[in-house]
């Protein structure tokens, strides 16, 4: 039995572990409402033996997201966070007591709480000046560059009864679809993924090059203004005059005078914050008298005058059977628990991921535990926490594999990402199997062969790399078993036509680490020739809308590598694209002469921006909105509806991107 010092201290140690997993990482290894049980406990424990009182508990002190890499700045009011509960009695307490204490009427503001970064910014003669992280509640990072990026934060305020000096505090927010976007790309590219959109939000807004911040489209709301012009004492009136001046507030705030109200509001939005385009954990309370906010002041954690009230997690619980390991093409190894199957949020789960070693280590999992599920948006669920009452004794600990489990490679950990690679590149067959996975995938040579039949030519020692496939030959295949002549044809023609495809998508055919297909496409403009970009320098590369040092090193790294520089020179040698293609860039023809355009959904062949190169190419037009003046749609895949029945309205003529590129012929 531990004494209840022992356990304070314990718990003390966890939290601040898991403080610099979640604020400093942006990788949390347990759930918000773990943490926030963990917390509880030591605030009951804290209570119950004050003598054990430290002004450094994680109790009294805001949680510290600072970061050596920026400049920190001193805040001129704190910046603390906010008391929480998942216990409707706590929300009625809350009410009572503010109520009691102010002796009088009392207004409370319910606003959503967005689960994102919090910010502040800071107007001087109306222009943002700056903007900070929470920081340790005192001292926050400058990450102004960053903040500058994110569109619905107005860079100067409008209006001539904007205040020339004010702070505004907000919430940096990553709507879900960038979140799934972006985690589905990181997929793609073996990278560890984003938990939630929370810790994707803190991880884009602490990196350090501001273009790639741009493009992960952030987004923002304010929920507090702070100075001495503020035109009244209501928060929530302050709030309405700031839409004026430019700041993003949301309109789903809602001022309250009972209990009943508030937990309407808490109801409706328990159940509609499943329809927001964004994530919210909970919402929050606010007085919304400053001058009473005053009177009830701040602990050091958190104001008295406001509390968050957090949905519980939907979760599921399950019975862990076995947990594998899976070597992606990047040598990466992901751990994937195989569950019994449960039914969460509608769907039936069967598998969930780990994420990597710590999370493993920190769930302390044993093979047979009864564990938690959750889903962090649509994609795959995670594991949240262990029922440890309910273990029995024989299951046996988890533990990260040491070797890799395709080749018996020793494997090596990346300490910057907590994952473990098998550095056998040119020996490991999933590997080896997984890079021809991506080279004839549909977005990159697009070669008609799934897994299977890598498998078998792999096993049969037909083809060892992607290369390979150039030299197979019909004889090569029609006897392999279950094969015939229809089969090997059409798979060598499918390789045949594959060397038509053009440059960019060859390019993320090599699977070079970090280079998806829209790198992939920013590259080849840049460097239209595979020799320009084999001889660009780390410069150049960055010198790339959108190309950051890490993307532009793993490129210099590859071209670096001489079984690489074969690799391409083989496939070169079968003639393949490896560059833009001239000729049909600038050739002129009329042929689309005085014919207006408009290209809509997604593309097998040629980017948008290529079609639309090759309409203005050809003497054509394109318009982005679809009028009677429009002569054709140029429709990919999921043409957008608004625009397709536009189209049938006025009659015009559909085409597909075969038939289009048979105009141009
Ligand atoms: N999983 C983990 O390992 C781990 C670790 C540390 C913290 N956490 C989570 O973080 C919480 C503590 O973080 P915190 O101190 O940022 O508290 P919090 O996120 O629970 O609440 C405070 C924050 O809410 C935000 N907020 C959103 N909408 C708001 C609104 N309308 N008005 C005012 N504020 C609004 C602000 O950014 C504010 O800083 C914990 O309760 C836990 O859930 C989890
Ligand atoms: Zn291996």
């Amino acid at each position: 039995m531990k004494t209840p010092k022992e356990e304070i201290e314990e718990l003390r140690r966890q939290i601040r572990e898991h403080d610099y997993y979640y604020y400093v990482l942006a990788q949390p290894v347990i759930s918000d409402y773990e943490y926030d049980r963990l917390m509880h406990r030591l605030m009951e424990l804290e209570a119950q033996y004050p003598e054990y009182y430290d002004p450094n508990s994680p109790t009294v002190r805001v949680g510290s997201d600072i970061n050596k890499n920026f400049e920190q700045v001193e805040h001129r009011y704190p910046m603390l966070s906010l008391q929480n509960t998942y216990s409707p009695g706590e929300v009625t307490d809350f009410y009572n007591r503010v109520k009691r204490l102010l002796n009088e009427e009392v207004g409370i503001v319910c606003e959503l709480k967005f689960d994102g970064v919090s910010i502040s910014l800071i107007y001087e003669d109306k222009q943002l000046i700056r903007a900070v992280t929470r920081g340790d509640g005192r001292r926050g990072d400058d990450v102004t560059d960053n903040v500058r990026t994110i569109r619905s934060i107005p860079l100067v305020l409008r209006g001539d009864d904007a205040p020339s000096s004010i702070e505004a505090r907000g919430e940096i927010i990553m709507p879900w679809k960038v979140f799934e976007e972006l985690n589905k790309e990181r997929e793609e590219q073996e990278e560890p993924l984003f938990a939630n959109p929370r810790n994707a939000t803190a991880g884009t807004i602490k990196l350090q090059d501001s273009r790639v911040v741009a493009q992960r489209k952030l987004e923002s709301f304010i929920y507090y203004l702070l100075g001495d012009e503020l035109p009244t004492d209501s928060h929530f009136e302050n709030l309405t005059s700031a839409r004026k001046w430019g700041f993003r507030v949301s309109h789903e705030m809602k001022r309250c005078s009972t209990l009943e109200e508030i937990f309407d509001y808490i109801k409706y939005w328990d159940k509609e914050r499943k329809n927001l385009p964004f994530a919210i954990d909970g919402v929050v309370l606010k007085v919304d008298s400053l001058k009473q906010q005053e009177r009830l002041g701040a602990t050091s954690k958190f104001p008295r005058w406001a509390i968050a009230y957090k949905f519980n997690p939907e979760r599921a619980l399950t019975k862990l059977l076995s947990v594998t390991f899976q070597v992606g093409r990047t040598g990466a190894v992901t751990p994937v628990a195989n569950l019994e199957p449960v039914l969460l949020s509608g769907t039936v789960v069967k598998r969930a991921s780990l994420y990597n070693e710590d999370m493993i280590n920190a769930l302390d999992l044993h093979i047979g535990d009864m564990v938690y599920v959750e889903k962090g948006g649509e994609i795959i669920p995670k594991i949240t926490g262990v029922e440890k009452e309910a273990r029995s004794e024989d299951g046996e600990k988890v533990q990260f594999i040491k070797f890799c489990p395709e080749c018996g490679t020793p494997l090596v950990r990346d300490e910057d990402e907590a994952i473990y690679y098998c550095p056998n590149m040119e020996g490991c067959p999933a590997q080896i199997k997984g890079r021809i996975e991506h080279f004839v995938s549909r977005k990159a040579m697009n070669i008609d062969m799934g897994p299977e039949t890598i498998d078998l030519l792999y096993e049969k020692g037909l083809i060892k790399d992607a290369a390979d496939l150039y030299e197979l030959k019909f004889e090569d295949l029609v006897n392999l078993e279950r094969w015939g002549e229809t089969s090997a044809r059409n798979l060598l023609n499918s390789i045949e036509k594959s060397k038509s495809v053009p440059y960019e998508r060859v390019l993320f055919a090599l699977g070079i680490r970090y280079v998806g297909e829209t790198v992939a496409q920013k590259l080849a403009q840049a460097f239209p020739s595979i020799d320009a970009l084999e001889q660009a320098s780390l410069e150049d590369l960055m010198a790339v809308d959108g190309i950051g040092e890490r993307i532009a090193q793993s490129v210099k790294d590859y071209f670096a590598n001489p079984k690489f520089r074969d690799f391409v020179q083989r496939l070169r040698s079968h003639g393949l694209q490896f560059s833009l293609n001239q000729e049909s860039l600038t050739s002129k023809t009329d042929k689309l002469k005085d014919k207006t355009f408009v290209i809509s959904g997604i593309f097998k062949f040629h980017s948008r921006d290529e079609y639309k190169a090759l309409i203005a190419q050809n003497g054509g037009k394109v318009s982005s909105s679809v009028s009677k003046n429009t002569d054709y749609i140029l429709a990919g895949e999921n043409m957008g509806p608004a625009k397709l029945e536009k189209a049938n309205q006025l009659g015009i003529k559909i085409i597909t991107e075969e038939e289009f590129l048979k105009m141009i012929e």
